[in-house]
């Protein structure tokens, strides 16, 4: 029982109140914290995946943490499966509660050094209840699970006894412990963590790696993928790439050689099942995400060969490089296991039927339903594989009319963990959502994820040009026409929904676009709407209604509006970063078809940045905001507030300039010219003009903002709902132009 004190309803109200500094600060504060703890404490490196610190990984990870923690401070139950992930992972590190003393004293310190005076005495005093009321829940869960380790608590060596080769890039390891005990059992789809010495680093390093067979009562196996393009022979990468243990243990790892190793922990795990059960399972998996699903496959085919349904599908780049083909193709001709394989890449001697079934990604739609064993309501789907890859056929999934909780993914990051709200519940089937207007890119975006996650018969699209959404009409959703030009189409356009998507009028001028807004509002509370959702933009400093740039002073004032409306109806105001494909408006139009070797701009390049976000992420995240609302409009965390939904790193406009001449292959650079310079640029044209008015000098304020640091702000926000780490600007931009 712990002797910390619980915590108050004032300090509860304490935390809920920092949550955006958290959303504005809290990468600062966990990366002066990790800093400050590894110096003082050089031995905890071993704990720590280092070159996740140095990427800025795991900073980012604990801030997003924090941020989910204060959030839901008063809500705890929903961060429970977030919690069980963590403490099974710290129980694999074993994790001492000593470490969380440490932890505790450098993250408030931390905090203190990054918010200085605004942390007053009380602030911090809920904060410190607040850790220790999270850290004697960790502490007691992983007791528990020390308790059922059978006295296996610490690490424990083994040695290599084979080493085989399964594809060309996967290699299966199979670990005896020395001492020669028979090993405890594991649940199919659980990992074990693998500590090697790293002599670059000059310390251990530990990673999680899934077992890959059934429980044996003499060895566990392990199947590691090589990366490409790391050489562990080089040590700049034992810094900088996270695959390079996996490198390490595939170059220098050999039969006879001694790894420390936990016993096995996870909550990914085939569901504990009586033997005489026969629900059917579909295992699927890209890559090397095959491996707890073949640890799953090989147990269920020693336990009910003949009674249970199986269906393992795995998608491969190339056939060379799926790894246990053989074995599975193998067991599915002597059991009832149907395999069916997918490569992207086909190769000359790829055979059909054998090496691949289907070329491309994995797709469940090039599966009949009845081989997804749809028909029966029981059927349990257990995914594998890269974060953007198990969301997606979690979506697909969902989709086909498959029930959340029957579905069931390998997460291994922490943060990512907390969007259970946003993708966990079934969607409740009457609810009407409106989008307005529905076309458009952002528009677009949201309704095609909307569109993944709810039938197309409760969405209501309007837009001025319905022509246009002919394709989900035709699926069942309901199109309407309205114009924010001509007020009175907007009279009934929002009747009969529940949930109003109001996306902001497409300009840069203010009074116009404030009076289109307060006339779709005032309509959606005429027709009877229960909550509005509104995309504003990501100027302001976070969540701050002061901003230099012109083009915020529409969304501040409509904001404003829907704050003073909020008892008629509740909202959500979405302040939608600033598009990663918007750089052509912050480069003086830079055409990257037809690139010049200097821009031009009223900004030196340097200084405060930009956190953009990909236009397609932020279309998702705003459709799993609307989600969660539908869900549960009780317990819906952002009603009657403002969220900030901006990338995952701020880039200054000189690296974002340097990022773009990268992709293209041309060296650019920043010449930084007066406001009256810029507005004489012949390529701005009529690019700022507005119903006939020039609005080049008003939107040259957005320079400013930009300086006083008013985009630069990364919110956690946008991985937390979207269930994964944005998109890489680097990536979005190769994407574009390369
Ligand atoms: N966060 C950021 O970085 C950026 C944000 N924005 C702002 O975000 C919002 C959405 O942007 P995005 O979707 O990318 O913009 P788009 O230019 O792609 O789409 C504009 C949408 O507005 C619709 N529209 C234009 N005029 C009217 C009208 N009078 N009545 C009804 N609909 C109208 C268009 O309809 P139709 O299909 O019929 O033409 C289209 O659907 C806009 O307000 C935009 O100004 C813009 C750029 C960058």
């Amino acid at each position: 029982m712990s002797s910390n004190p619980a915590m108050t309803s004032d300090q509860i109200a304490v935390i809920k109140a920092t949550v955006p500094v958290l959303a504005q600060h809290g990468n600062t504060i966990t990366t002066v914290f990790y800093r400050n703890m590894l110096e003082a404490h050089p031995e905890l490196n071993t704990i720590f995946n280092t070159p996740n610190q140095v990427n800025g990984h795991q900073p980012r990870a604990l801030a997003g943490a924090l941020y989910a923690y204060a959030s839901h401070i008063d809500d705890l139950g929903a961060l429970s499966s977030a919690v069980e992930l963590i403490c099974n992972k710290h129980a694999s590190l074993y994790i001492q509660p000593d470490h969380y003393k440490i932890v505790g004293k450098y993250l408030l310190e931390a905090m203190g050094e990054v918010l200085g005076a605004a942390l007053t005495p009380e602030i911090l005093d809920a904060w410190a209840t607040a850790y220790w009321q999270l850290a004697d829940l960790m502490i007691g869960r992983e007791k528990q699970l020390y308790e059922q380790s059978e006295g296996w608590t610490d690490w424990r060596d083994f040695k290599i006894v084979n080493k085989v080769k399964e594809s060309e890039e996967i290699t299966s390891f199979y670990l005896a412990p020395v001492d020669g005990k028979p090993l405890p059992n594991f649940q199919p789809g659980q990992y074990i963590s693998v500590q090697a010495h790293v002599p670059a680093l000059e310390y251990a390093q530990a990673r999680q790696y899934s077992l890959s067979d059934q429980p044996k009562p003499d060895y566990y196996r392990i199947s590691v993928k090589k990366e490409t393009g790391i050489n562990s022979s080089d040590p700049a990468p034992a810094v900088t790439h996270p695959g390079y243990i996996s490198n390490l243990l595939h170059d220098t790892y050999n039969i006879g050689d001694t790894l420390q190793v936990s016993h096995p922990y996870g909550d990914f795990y085939l569901s504990p099942s009586k033997s005489e059960t026969t629900t059917p399972v579909v295992l699927i998996s890209a890559g090397v995400g095959l491996t707890p699903l073949t640890s799953m496959v090989n147990t269920l085919t020693s336990q009910a060969p003949e009674s249970r349904k199986l269906h393992f599908i795995h998608g491969a780049r190339t056939s060379a490089g799926r790894a246990f083909k053989d074995h599975i193709s193998k067991l599915s001709l002597s059991s009832p296991v149907q395999a069916t394989f997918f490569t992207s890449h086909l190769t000359e001697s790829d055979k059909e039927g054998t090496d691949y079934h289907h070329v491309g990604r994995v797709d469940l739609n090039k599966l009949d339903d009845k081989d997804l064993y749809l028909e029966d309501t029981q059927t349990e789907y257990y995914i594998c594989g890269p974060e953007k890859f198990m969301t997606d056929i979690e979506s697909s999934l969902k989709a086909k009319g498959v029930a959340a909780d029957r579905i069931k993914m390998e997460l291994f990051v922490v943060h990512r963990y907390t969007n259970i709200r946003y993708h966990r519940l079934k969607s409740n089937m009457t609810t009407k959502i409106g989008v307005f207007p529905a076309s458009g890119g952002l528009g677009t975006s949201i309704v095609n994820h909307l569109s993944k996650q709810v039938p197309a018969s409760q969405l209501v699209l309007v837009a001025r040009k319905p022509e246009n959404l002919v394709k989900l009409q035709g699926e069942g959703a309901t199109v309407r026409h309205a114009d924010y030009d001509q007020p009175s189409t907007l009279d009934t356009a929002f009747d009969g929904i529940d949930v109003l998507m109001l996306v902001s009028y497409a300009s840069f001028e203010i009074e116009h676009r404030v009076k289109s807004h307060r006339l779709a509002i005032d309509a959606a509370i005429k027709s009877g709407v229960k909550h509005i959702f509104y995309s504003s933009l990501g100027f302001g400093t976070g969540l701050s209604d002061k901003s230099v740039a012109h083009v915020m002073g529409a969304h501040i004032e409509t904001e404003k509006y829907l704050a003073s409306s909020q008892d008629k109806i509740p909202y959500t105001s979405i302040r939608e970063g600033l598009y990663s494909e918007s750089f052509p408006i912050y480069t003086a139009w830079f055409d990257p078809q037809n690139p010049v070797d200097e821009i031009t701009i009223p900004h030196t390049g340097s200084g405060p940045g930009i956190a953009w976000v990909k236009r397609d992420e932020l279309g998702e995240a705003t459709a799993n905001l609307i989600v969660a609302h539908v869900n549960d409009p009780a317990n819906f965390k952002y009603r009657n507030q403002v969220v900030l939904l901006s990338g995952p790193r701020e880039i200054s406009l000189a690296e974002t300039i340097d990022i773009i001449g990268r992709t293209i292959g041309k060296p650019l650079s920043i010449r930084e010219i007066s406001v009256d310079e810029y507005v004489r640029l012949p390529q701005i044209g009529d690019k700022h003009t507005y119903k006939d008015v020039d609005l080049s000098r008003e939107w040259a304020t957005a320079w400013q903002a930009i300086k006083n640091g008013e985009t630069a702000v990364v919110s956690p926000a946008l991985g937390e709902i979207l269930g994964r780490e944005p998109e890489a600007y680097e990536k979005t931009i190769k994407e574009l132009i390369g």
